[in-house]
Order: structure tokens, then C-alpha cells, then sequence
């Protein structure tokens, strides 16, 4: 990104002048993976297991934010943008502004990170969205000149470029891997561990996620759509999100974890931590899992994660924690809990996101502690590694995941990421055991399958 690209992004506001004009038509289904490789940047994707899925490419407009206040600003920010919007379409295809926040609230873009503020969103210009009411393409312009024909006359060209686009695009195959490096090879792995058991066994500190990162230099550029589209079928199970703000680098990842979701009063969010591999055959598999609900070590690990999150929304109105189990992930399984509220006033859902992000699951305990010791101890930049990526839209209605199993993948480069939660009994080997499963969605996309 260059410097003036940046400096957009980190001032994007909106305009004095302007309104939000956005029209959805229904079309007959398309390849969202073709309709995504037709897009220019900014391009995000976002899909729910089981529920929505939308694809979309360039910026009617965005908002961008950093430093202690991005929250706030944000929703100041999107309030403007969303104020007299006129839209016309199903709820299922109604404004939403897409994208996610940087761990860190200070963090500057850099690296792996070049072309990602502390804080984006982007209210899309070209939106295919598929909903139980089928699917919607949608245009939307937020400016001085976006009258109703104008944005109609934009929906038709879209239309009509749609109808060229083929039904079905061949995978062009992945792209295959070169070599792969840790940032922190096993030793100073074993090191970091080492030191944040010694730092939790020295008191004031229960549990920290430590994290790392994996380079992965690809035989030939990856295709992100194809990526994305493959991910679909081999992790149904989790979300899947795409954020590539100014080209080149693109935020992937397909998370089993979502962070918060507001609908009307109705909150949801869960507990996941603790992990084992699952078993070859039915029986194994069983025997991991009971694992996981037997180990004190996962159970108290977990338990924290559970009993911060139910604290922390019993501020919002009465939370139900369900039951905790096993949820089993094509390739790893980890202990569960669903927790619900009811919301007493209306709460934006970027406020639920601020009072909940970094959970325990992905920061530690007690938080300060933690965050300090992840800062002393990691050698990368988390950028927005392990935060919230979702939408959210006029109402303050919206949904995030906790961006994990995720990567950043640009030309013949990625760089995967992968942490764990580590407790005073914990084990550095196995702790490094439990790194592999979770690069592997995103690696296993990028492997040449031969
Ligand atoms: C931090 C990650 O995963 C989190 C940590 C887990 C653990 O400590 O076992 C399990 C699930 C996630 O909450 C990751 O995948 O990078």
C-alpha cells in the first residue's frame, strides 16, 4: 500500500453531503467464487454455518478507526453513513458495513499487515447476498449524487455483467507450497511457554494465549475465491471470511468461534477452548472427546473462557449459559459452551464486540496480565489475527468471529497463524502438538493435493 492509500484508509469518514442509495434484485444463483474473482478491491466476504453468505467487491464508502476510541468512533462514523438511508430489497440484502478491528487497538498497519488499519469497514458497492429468500444482488452508492435512477441504472449494468459470468468456474487447483518456516521455531516455542508457566505459577496471572506464525511460500499466487470456495466444502462447520482492503494482501480464514451475535434482543455468543485431535476410526474419536470432558486442565481452562464471557454480558441483561460438550471440527475438537442474553437496552453490537474482544479463548486471564505477557513473549505482529471480523448494519445488528484458523495470503506468500491457551500445567510439547491442527484449514487449501 502506498503511503497515500494508507493515510485514505486510516481517515476514511463519511462524507458531510452525502446519503446511502442501495437497490437489491433477485438473480438466479451464481458462483460466488466467480462473481468474487470479477470484483476489484476492496472485496470481503462473509458466510455463517448455516446462514447468511454474502460476496462483494468496491466501497460505496468505509469507515475507519484506531487508538483507544475505535469503537466509539466507528459507530459515530457508520451512524452518519446509515442515517436516511434509502433501501430497497429483502431485510435478508439490507445495508451492512463488513470487515473487522486489528487485536490491538494501537496497532499500526506493517508487514503481513501493510494494507489494514486498527479499524475497517466497508459498506460494499457490488453485494451478492444468499439468504433462505434466495439470492440478492445488490448496488449501493453513498455520495452527493446517489440519486434512486442512478443506482437502479448502476444495478442494471451489474445485472447484466452477472449474466456473463460463468455458472460454474473451474478451481484452477491450489497453488502448492515451496517451504514452509515458523516464526518461532519448536525451541523458542518450548522457551515462550517455559516463561509464561513461570510467569502464571508466579501468581496474578491464570492463563495466557500464546501464539505464532507460520511463512508459507506458495509454489504459484493463490487464488483467493478458489481458497475460499474449497474451504466451503471442507469446513461447512465453521465460518469463512474474506477482507482484502487494497489488493494484493487478503485476511482469510474459515473460524470455528463466534465472538457475538445481535439480533434484535436476542444475544448468542459461546465458550470454546481446549483442544484434541479427532480419532481415525468412531471409536478413537469418542476417546478424544471424552478426553476433553474428563481433563481438569481443559475443563478449567475452558470454564474460565465461559464464566468471563457470562460476567462480562450479565452488564447488558440475563444470561443463560447451556450446556457445555464437545464441538467436533473436520480436523480438531474442542470443549463447548453456548451462552445466550437478552438485551435490557439497546446495545449496539460493536459494543458487545468492545466489551468482549480479546476473550480468555484468545487473550488470557485476567486480561491486563495477560495481554502484557503476550506482548513480552510473542515474536510477530497478531495484526488482526485472533479479532473480530463480522458486520453489522443501521439497527446495530450484526455478527462476528473471532478471526482464528485464519491467514494472510498475498501473491506467492502466507503467513498462517495459531495459538493456544496456556495454564500453569500446561506442556510446551504438547502445546506445540496443538499448533498443527489449527494452521491446517488454511494449509491444506494451499498444499498441492498430489
Ligand atoms: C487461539 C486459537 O484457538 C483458540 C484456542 C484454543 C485452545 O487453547 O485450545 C481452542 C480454541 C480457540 O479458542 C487458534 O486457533 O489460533
Amino acid at each position: 500500500m502506498t503511503p497515500p492509500e494508507r493515510e485514505a484508509l486510516a481517515s476514511a469518514r463519511p462524507a458531510a453531503d452525502a446519503a446511502l442509495v442501495s437497490r437489491s434484485r433477485e438473480v438466479s444463483d451464481v458462483s460466488f467464487r466467480a462473481f468474487l474473482a470479477a470484483r476489484d478491491p476492496p472485496r470481503v466476504h462473509w458466510a455463517s454455518p448455516g446462514g447468511l453468505e454474502l460476496v462483494a467487491g468496491g466501497a460505496a464508502t468505509r469507515v475507519a478507526a484506531g487508538g483507544p476510541d475505535r469503537f466509539a468512533s466507528l459507530r459515530t462514523d457508520a451512524a452518519a453513513v446509515f442515517e436516511g438511508a434509502d433501501h430497497a430489497g429483502p431485510p435478508g440484502a439490507r445495508p451492512r458495513m463488513l470487515g473487522g478491528l486489528s487485536f490491538e487497538p494501537d496497532h499500526e498497519p506493517g508487514g503481513s499487515w501493510g494494507s489494514f488499519p486498527a479499524a475497517l469497514f466497508v459498506l460494499p458497492a457490488v453485494q451478492l447476498t444468499r439468504t433462505d429468500d434466495g439470492t440478492w444482488l445488490t448496488v449501493a452508492r453513498y455520495d452527493g449524487d446517489a440519486t434512486p435512477a442512478a443506482v437502479e441504472a448502476a444495478l442494471d449494468d451489474a445485472a447484466a455483467a452477472l449474466e456473463s459470468l460463468p455458472m460454474m468456474r473451474p478451481s484452477g487447483g491450489n497453488p502448492g507450497v515451496r517451504g514452509t518456516r515458523w516464526r518461532t521455531p519448536k525451541d523458542e516455542w518450548t522457551d515462550q511457554v517455559e516463561d509464561v508457566i513461570e510467569r502464571i505459577r508466579a501468581g496474578g496471572l491464570s492463563k495466557a494465549v500464546l501464539a505464532t506464525a507460520l511463512d508459507v511460500d506458495l509454489a504459484t499466487e493463490a487464488d483467493v475465491p478458489d481458497v475460499l470456495e474449497r474451504l466451503r466444502r471442507t469446513y461447512p462447520e465453521c465460518y469463512r471470511f474474506l477482507v482484502q482492503p487494497i489488493g494484493g494482501d487478503a485476511f482469510v480464514g474459515a473460524p470455528p468461534e463466534r465472538l457475538v451475535k445481535r439480533s434484535g434482543d436476542a444475544v448468542r455468543t459461546e465458550a470454546l477452548a481446549g483442544s484434541m485431535p479427532r480419532g481415525d476410526a468412531p471409536e478413537a474419536d469418542a476417546s478424544h472427546a471424552r478426553s476433553l470432558l474428563e481433563s481438569a486442565k481443559i475443563r478449567h481452562e475452558q470454564g474460565l473462557v465461559a464464566d468471563t464471557i457470562a460476567a462480562q454480558l450479565s452488564a447488558f441483561g440475563a444470561v443463560r449459559e447451556g450446556e457445555r460438550g464437545v464441538r467436533k471440527l473436520t480436523n480438531i475438537q474442542h470443549l463447548h459452551t453456548p451462552i445466550e442474553a437478552t438485551l435490557e437496552d439497546d446495545v449496539h453490537v460493536l459494543t458487545l464486540v468492545e466489551a468482549l474482544h480479546p476473550t480468555p479463548a484468545v487473550g488470557g486471564l485476567p486480561l491486563a496480565e495477560a495481554l502484557a505477557t503476550i506482548r513480552g513473549t510473542e515474536s510477530f505482529d497478531r495484526g488482526w489475527y485472533a479479532s473480530p471480523v463480522g458486520w453489522f448494519d443501521a439497527d446495530g445488528d450484526g455478527e462476528f468471529a473471532v478471526g482464528i484458523r485464519s491467514g494472510v495470503v498475498g501473491g506467492t506468500h502466507a503467513t498462517l497463524f495459531a495459538g493456544n491457551g496456556i495454564v500453569g500445567d500446561s506442556d510446551p510439547d504438547d502445546e506445540w502438538e496443538e499448533l498443527q491442527p489449527k494452521v491446517r484449514p488454511l494449509m491444506d487449501e494451499l498444499a498441492s493435493d498430489e
